[in-house]
């Protein structure tokens, strides 16, 4: 039974009114998304009586309110028990009502919203909605009748596509897919009405996709077992897309047959901690938006300026892919070299971005064109009101590039860096304008991965911070706010996790075991995989310069030593070699010619290893799957803790969402910090100390104290942990 609840109008969350002609109309309103909470559920069924009963109403809109029609089910009452009316009978209600229902969608329909609009007889859109069914996303699937009923209405493969990657389609795409009858681009709830007085009178029996036949393709089986393959190679382990794929593949029984296998796949991913896990991503991710700064400046108070129009400085993969976001976005963007055959070679490949773009989104590469000016003229930056500086990764460089921002831009134009570790302050320092300076740092490839890490430096004010990241939302990015510590957060802990990969190496494990069961665990890619994809020299050039390797070095030090701490040179070996990974054909992996994209096994590589162990006299052992995962997973999260403890990072949420967004990290595992506290904080602290024992040269190795700290605080939930470690000095 649900819940008594007041009786007081506005408490209502689904209300029953009259619009003319004869409709009645239901309106959600449950702000911020209008989700369909057990409140609203329970209102929902009681609108749709009076509707039903009202007998001067021929036929019913349903819309939602604030300009938005439903976000789905209320994900926040997953984790509690609620009561009120289960979704699928409420649905499959509307569907059997002997009035018409016409689903006025305007803003966004996902997710059970969207499983409500296929049990309703009509969709009419606004040409700016969103549809789609994310639950995969969240670790579930649609399992409100979703899975059955669209691929009745659309056809097996559109719905396998749009199930399993959860992706959000745009009314156009809608309309051609059959997935809405019609699209406006006025007032949807008039339309709605409009077209509902049209049907009202309209026999309902053939609206009904319950009672449809899905057209079913000659190859479906071919089809489903396509996906299988291809969904399990993409994220290994996942158990929602396969399940999804098993209940599409049910919609081919008789309806109620498919909606009983659909509930009872729901029921095994509802319960399942991949579920919890991908949940807790999606909450992450909007907690890293509620920013704070030392000080009281936040997401809230803190003004934003208007990017009009941006620049970008250096044209290399970073620069183009960065120009690509913005043109995309709509921001007239100056796209500036300093060489003339770099400048046309980016040129080239800009415009061929745009185009493979332009054929996406059915637009004209002219619309985006526009909006691009190719220059090697630095007075085009003096306009701008803010820059992206994209050039190589040479602190020198980047230093003698601010400095000259500084003198050609306007005094209140933002400067960003997109440096991967470099110190922010020091390159604000050769600006007479420190507090305009932000890092931007993008991931690769810039207009494909959604992480941004927003780098406060410790002069960077709060406007021009609240600027990139209200920047970074509109490129469809989600920003992390984080501190100025080298490499960042992203970087920073994948320092440890790389190191303990290669100490396996020398203690005898092969790239091909590390990286196998780095992508059982789930990663889309091992680590040495992902060296070799990412150029092997990037890691060189910056050990170099640090002094780790290259003339720097004393002769005399052991190669395996580096300030009393254990080192290993396998990669500026490989590099000393000219194998500098997928572009030179050899790496960690041996690849088909420079253009060979498959990693293979290396004979050489592993001859190399053996003669590097036999000179060193490391006696190899056999490493199982477990201590790969422990030492490499836990080295990082214990980096993570340091992190935090430092306030280089707000939370663990915000460690999560970097590594989940940034570093192929499987969402359905949460985060390494989520994954840490899963495991357990003692056990994962008890397992540090044996390795650090065993390894007393490896300092990443010796626990945090924050993890020893929550530990004897008795391991509080992750929720709790951002709460816990608000330190006194904030790097944010
Ligand atoms: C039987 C089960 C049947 C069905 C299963 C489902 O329906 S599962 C849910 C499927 N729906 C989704 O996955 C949609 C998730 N939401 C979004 O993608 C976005 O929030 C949305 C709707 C596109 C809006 O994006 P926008 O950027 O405008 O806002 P933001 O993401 O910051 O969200 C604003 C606040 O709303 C909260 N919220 C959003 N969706 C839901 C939801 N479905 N349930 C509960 N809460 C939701 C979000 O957390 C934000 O809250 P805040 O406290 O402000 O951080």
């Amino acid at each position: 039974m649900s819940e008594v609840r007041s009786p007081v109008e506005s408490d209502i969350m689904a209300h029953y009114s009259r619009a003319a002609g004869h409709i009645g109309l239901i309106r959600l309103a449950n702000p911020p998304v209008n989700a369909l909470s057990s409140a609203v559920r329970h209102d929902l069924c009681r609108a749709l009586e009076r509707a039903s009963a009202d007998t001067g109403a021929k036929a019913i809109v349903l819309c939602g309110e604030n300009g938005l029609f439903c976000g789905g089910a209320d994900i926040l009452e997953f984790s509690k028990k609620t009561g009120g009316p289960a979704l699928v009978p409420l649905i499959n209600a509307i569907e059997a009502g002997e009035k018409p229902v016409v689903a006025a969608i305007e803003g966004v329909a996902l997710g059970g919203g969207l499983e409500m609009a296929l049990g309703c007889h009509y969709r009419i859109a606004h040409c700016q909605a969103r549809l789609g069914l994310p639950e995969v996303m969240l670790g579930l699937l649609p399992g409100a009748g979703g899975t059955q009923r669209l691929p009745r209405l659309i056809g097996f493969p559109a719905a396998l596509e749009l199930i399993t990657t959860g992706r959000h389609v745009s009314a156009e795409e809608a309309l051609t897919l059959g997935l809405v009858d019609q699209v406006t681009d006025g007032d949807v709830q008039e339309a709605a009405v409009k077209f509902a007085q049209r049907v009202a009178d309209e026999p309902l029996a053939s609206r009904r996709l319950s009672t449809w036949k899905p057209p079913c393709p000659a190859d479906l089986d071919t089809l489903l077992q396509g996906a299988l393959g291809r969904l399990q190679s993409r994220a290994r382990g996942a158990l929602a897309p396969v399940a999804c794929v098993h209940a599409l593949q049910a919609a081919t029984l008789p309806f109620a047959q498919g909606i009983e296998k659909e509930q009872e796949l729901m029921a095994t991913l509802f319960s399942s901690p991949q579920a919890r896990a991908m949940q807790y991503c999606f909450f992450s991710q909007r907690i890293v938006g509620k920013w704070s700064l030392a000080g009281r400046a936040n997401w809230k108070n803190t003004p934003v300026r208007t990017v009009h129009r941006a620049a970008v400085v250096g044209l290399g993969t970073m620069g183009r892919g960065i120009t690509v976001t913005l043109v995309r976005a709509g921001i007239p963007t100056v796209a500036m070299e300093m060489d003339r055959g770099q400048l046309q070679a980016a040129q080239q490949a800009v415009t061929a971005m745009l185009e493979r773009e332009a054929t996406k989104q059915k637009r004209s590469l002219d619309s985006y064109l526009q909006l691009v000016q190719f220059t090697l003229e630095r007075r085009h930056l003096q306009d701008v009101d803010l820059v992206i500086e994209a050039v190589y990764e040479d602190l020198a460089l980047k230093k003698r590039l601010f400095s000259e921002l500084c003198a050609v831009c306007r005094p209140d134009a933002i400067l960003c860096t997109n440096t991967s570790g470099l110190d922010v302050d020091v390159i604000a320092g050769t600006t007479r304008r420190p507090e305009v300076v932000v890092g931007m740092h993008f991931f690769a490839p810039a207009h494909v991965m959604k992480l941004l890490e927003v780098v406060r430096g410790p002069r960077s004010s709060p406007v021009a911070v609240a600027t990139v990241v209200h920047l970074g939302k509109l490129l469809g990015k989600v920003s992390v706010v984080v501190g100025n510590s080298p490499g960042f957060v992203g970087n920073r802990l994948l320092k440890p996790y790389m190191e303990q990969a290669n100490f396996l190496l020398e203690e005898g494990a092969t790239p091909e075991q590390v990286d196998g069961t780095l992508e059982e665990f789930g990663f889309a890619m091992g680590i040495f995989r992902m060296s070799d994809l990412s150029g092997l020299d990037v890691g060189w050039r910056v050990r170099r310069e640090s002094g780790l390797t290259g003339p720097a070095v004393r002769p005399e030090e052991s190669p395996r030593h580096r300030l009393g701490c254990r080192y290993c040179p396998l990669a500026d070996l490989l590099c000393e070699r000219g194998r500098l990974g997928q572009k030179t054909g050899q790496g960690w992996y041996l690849y088909e010619g420079p253009e060979g994209r498959k990693a293979l096994p290396d004979p050489w590589l592993h001859g190399f290893l053996d003669e590097y162990r036999r000179q060193h006299a490391l006696k190899p052992r056999r490493i199982d799957q477990q201590e790969v995962l422990e030492r490499c997973l836990y080295a990082l999260a214990n980096e993570g803790f340091r992190v935090l403890e430092e306030g280089v990072a707000a939370g663990p949420e915000d460690i999560d969402t970097i590594y989940v967004l940034g570093y192929g990290w499987p969402a359905h595992m949460g985060g390494p910090m989520y994954h840490v506290a899963t495991v357990g904080l003692s056990a994962v602290l008890t397992r540090l100390e044996h390795f650090h024992r065993a390894h007393p040269d490896v300092p990443q190795l010796q626990p945090s104290a924050l993890l020893r700290h929550l530990v004897a605080q008795g391991s509080p939930p992750i929720s709790k942990w951002r709460e816990l470690v608000r330190v006194q000095r904030s790097q944010l």
